[in-house]
């Protein structure tokens, strides 16, 4: 006689079947197990879906358990088979098939429903959810006959949804009911930020709309809204939030709210009756995220073990949206409430927002747009609940392992072993310091035997920084990691496979080095159009798409959707003619605000974009390139033109420098500055070169930063003439740009180097006029961007209406 407990799983999804895993592991054997799936598939990554609609992974790879580990673990499963009926007297399940199973404890893991909105005509074909694999498929195959789809809300599904049918060729609207999007992750900056990038990304919004019906005869054709105006639509996702699927539960008799409540065991008000998962409600919540329903899973697979262990308490949540190209986080409270203290960063240049709220000495959330790599430590640390007291800049500006006590490296070594790093794959922090102690180096290698980070990629910071702790400090060498989670490949391997095979386009390195990703993301995109443009500067066409905002319309983005134009004026030395036409320009385009800048530069703000080349042909100024990543500013004071300490015309040298090297394309922004005397009033040595003369010559500083961390720069050489300055600085950027990885500041890449190192390159004459040869090259190539726009009517359409257009 089989003594062994029946438990029976209705549900094989993705927190069913991880409690089952756990179970296995702590108590092999213990239970003869049946699982019963609605869906005809094995148990998969429902979240994978996402990537799966945008064509970064096939159906096949996100499988998490094939067939073949039912069997192994002795588990009988019954797929496209739902449970119809719980007998909780008999203690016995009743399939749509009829197979009757009986139970000593029955697990309830049915997720949830998409949420369909009930409005007139949903019922039309071409009307669907994005919850499973069917939903994905029929998507798929509507993007090969249809062309317009209407995704009903702007949530992290909505807004996945429109990511992946955009991939599918389909032109993709967005209707959303409240104003901003992502309204339960984000606050109003970065909903603002988001909805420009996606716009940019070919996106369309309609905000503020409530839909009313939808239209069509046997298919859809299009949505009514409230407001009487509409839409014409071959396909409507509806991504409104989900249901928890109780529907089983409530015909059973198992007492239920807006979920099937649960205590902290995960039990049900019926004992032998356990629920987890998006279908269970704990202490009044239900969840729409792997990671606390992984958490719930634990706790439930250790209660089946019969092991004493604390309950679950509720989680903090945190999400990624996982469209490439776009970096956005949220995590805990992220709206300003009464008692907590919001601190924000914001560079608009770079497009990056962050936000964090405090509480009562805690951090309680954050927001963070454009850079997310701060996101899974600041998440452990509101999880953790300790002092933040002090830290507040740390948090908010970066963690930097090495520069303080609380850095990021003492966040990752402090977190205790059992804490979940990985929320989706539910990979703790101690299962990755055994995937390193098994001999995994890299993060594909930890994603392969763990799986972490395989899934939303929110992760990956953090398991890179628990790499570099374990294997880093191991070796005693940094641990070479790709350049984003597009890729494994890092700078120099990319480099090499673009020299060694010819590569000439973003498209083919992303093809033929293997890209995850197909579409690439806002870090790689970038950094390979400027690598290209760096090994190829006489063949290789900018992808204009590839870079930023900033940089496609040649003007710096401002808050409020309006541009600033600042003309080039060479070395800070302007005339009054220029003076004139700058004043007339401003005085005729209403600009709000004129501006002196920092790098001695005049800054009209407030532009409206279609303005921007009527202003640009008025002012006949080249562009000061105040917006991208290249030679910004060179700052000169007066020098010995003028002023009686001065031993050298510095003004003279920094007009030659800026006209010398203006327009040149480089891994990040560049500035320059020349002080007449070592008084140095061009403050010259808190720059990327700077330029100090001494008596008889002059000294050249590199490396420095006056930017959020201080840096002074650091003597390179002395020289005697002003050709020796040009021909050593001309090799240093040429270095730079070489050598540099992208969007990495000067002041960061000679600490990252060292400057000996550099001295070290320079120092043959022979190298330097080779390096000064091809920065010559590089900049034979350049022409000004306002003129180019104002002259190229294509170009002038991203601006302004065709009839408008300034000839
Ligand atoms: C496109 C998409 C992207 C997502 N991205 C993320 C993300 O990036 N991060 C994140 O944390 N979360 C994400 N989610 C949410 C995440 O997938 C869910 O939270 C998770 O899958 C819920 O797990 P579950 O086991 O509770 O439910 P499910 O995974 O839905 O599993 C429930 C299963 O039970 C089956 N079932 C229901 N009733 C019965 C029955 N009577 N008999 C038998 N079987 C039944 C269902 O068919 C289903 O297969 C995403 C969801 C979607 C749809
Ligand atoms: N990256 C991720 O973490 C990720 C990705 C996809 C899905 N998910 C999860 O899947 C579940 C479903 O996602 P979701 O985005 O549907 O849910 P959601 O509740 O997060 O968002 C739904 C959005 O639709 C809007 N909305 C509601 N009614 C509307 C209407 N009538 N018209 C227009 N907009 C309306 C809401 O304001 C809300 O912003 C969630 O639990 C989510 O967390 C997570
Ligand atoms: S740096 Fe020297 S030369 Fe230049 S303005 Fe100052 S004192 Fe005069
Ligand atoms: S947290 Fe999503 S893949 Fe790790």
């Amino acid at each position: 006689m089989n003594h062994t407990k029946k438990l029976v799983l209705v549900g094989n999804g993705m927190a069913g079947i991880r409690t089952l895993e756990h179970l296995l592991k702590i108590a092999p054997g213990a239970y003869d197990i049946t699982v019963f799936g609605a869906e005809p598939h094995p148990n998969y990554n429902r979240i994978m879906l996402s990537s799966v609609l945008a064509g970064g992974a096939g159906l096949q790879d996100i499988v998490i358990n094939d067939w073949n580990w039912y069997e192994e673990n002795h588990i009988r499963l019954y797929t496209g088979d739902p449970v119809i009926a719980i007998d909780t007297d008999k203690q016995q399940v009743r399939s749509r098939s009829g197979v009757c199973v009986a139970y000593d404890l029955l697990l309830l893991a049915t997720g949830s429903n998409a949420f369909i909105l009930p409005l007139p005509g949903a019922d039309k074909d071409g009307v669907i959810g994005f919850r499973d694999i069917h939903d994905c498929e029929m998507m798929m195959e509507t993007a090969k006959a249809y062309k317009k789809a209407a995704v009903i809300g702007g949530g992290l599904l909505g807004l996945e949804a429109a990511r992946g049918l955009l991939n599918l060729g389909m032109d993709v609207t967005v209707i959303h009911i409240h104003e901003q999007i992502m309204d339960r992750q984000l606050d109003e900056a970065a909903s603002s930020m988001l909805r420009r990038e996606l716009e940019e990304q070919g996106m369309t919004f309609l905000v503020n709309k409530r839909t009313a019906a939808i239209t069509g005869r046997r298919r859809v054709e299009g949505l009514k809204f409230a407001d009487g105006s509409g839409l014409e639509a071959d396909l409507v996702v509806m991504a409104v939030g989900i249901m928890p699927d109780i529907e089983l539960a409530v015909s059973a008799g198992i007492p239920v709210n807006r979920g099937i409540i649960v205590n902290d065991y995960m039990e049900t008000g019926i004992p032998g009756i356990y629920a987890v998962g998006e279908c269970a409600e704990h202490r009044g919540i239900t969840y729409g995220l792997v990671a606390p329903l992984y958490e719930q899973g634990g706790v439930l697979a250790q209660r089946l073990a019969g092991i004493e262990a604390p309950g679950y308490r509720g989680s903090v949540t945190s999400t990624k949206l996982k469209i490439s190209g776009v970096e956005v986080f949220s995590a805990g409270c992220y709206q300003d409430e009464p008692g907590t203290r919001s601190l924000r960063y914001q560079d608009e240049l770079d497009g990056v927002y962050k936000k964090i709220v405090i509480k009562d000495e805690q951090l309680i959330g954050a927001v963070l747009f454009g850079d997310t790599s701060d996101g899974a430590k600041l998440f452990s640390l509101i999880k953790s609940g300790e002092s933040v007291t002090g830290r507040e800049k740390e948090l908010l500006l970066g963690f930097n392992p090495g520069q303080s006590e609380t850095s990021g490296s003492l966040v990752l070594e402090q977190m205790p072993d059992d804490e979940i790093v990985c929320g989706c794959n539910g990979v703790s922090k101690g299962a990755i310091g055994e995937a390193v102690a098994a001999g995994c180096r890299s993060l594909a290698e930890i994603k392969a035997c763990t799986k972490a980070s395989a899934s939303c990629g929110g992760c990956k910071p953090l398991v890179e920084g628990l790499l570099q702790l374990y294997a880093g400090a191991e070796t005693g060498e940094p641990v070479k990691e790709g350049i984003c989670g597009c890729t494994t490949l890092d700078r120099d391997a990319i480099i090499d496979g673009i020299r060694e095979m010819g590569l000439k386009s973003v498209k083919e390195v992303m093809h033929v080095l293997g890209w995850d990703e197909p579409e690439g993301c806002s870090k790689c995109r970038p950094a390979l159009n400027y690598y290209l443009g760096m090994l190829w500067p006489l063949d290789y066409v900018d992808e204009k798409e590839s870079r930023f905002t900033n940089e496609r319309y040649h003007a710096n983005i401002q808050k409020d959707g309006t541009y600033s134009v600042v003309p080039r004026i060479y070395g800070g030395v302007t005339s009054p003619a220029d003076l004139k036409k700058i004043a007339a320009v401003a005085e005729k385009y209403n600009v709000p605000l004129v501006k002196f800048t920092g790098g001695q530069r005049l800054d009209l703000l407030g532009v409206k974009k279609e303005d921007l080349p009527g202003i640009w042909s008025e002012l006949n100024m080249p562009s000061g390139h105040a917006y991208g990543k290249t030679l910004r500013t060179v700052k000169t004071c007066v020098g010995n033109t003028f002023c009686r300490f001065g031993t050298q015309d510095a003004m003279g040298m920094g007009i030659r420098l800026e006209k010398a090297f203006e327009r040149l394309n480089a891994p990040s922004k560049v500035k320059l500055a020349v002080s007449g005397c070592p008084r140095n009033c061009a403050e010259a040595t808190i720059k990327d070169l700077g330029v100090v003369a001494i008596d008889g010559g002059w000294g050249i500083y590199v490396g420095g930063n006056g930017g959020i961390k201080v840096r002074a720069a650091e003597l390179l050489c002395t020289v005697k003439t002003e050709d020796e300055v040009m021909e050593w600085t001309g090799a240093y950027l040429q270095y730079y740009r070489e050598q540099a990885d992208w969007n990495e500041r000067t002041a960061h890449w000679v600490e990252r180097v060292g400057l000996e190192s550099i001295k070290q390159a320079l120092a043959s004459d022979e190298t330097r006029k080779q390096l000064v040869g091809r920065i010559e090259e590089a900049l034979s190539t350049a022409t000004d961007p306002w003129r180019e726009i104002i002259e190229d009517r294509e170009q002038l359409k991203n601006f302004v209406q065709l009839p408008e257009l300034i000839q």
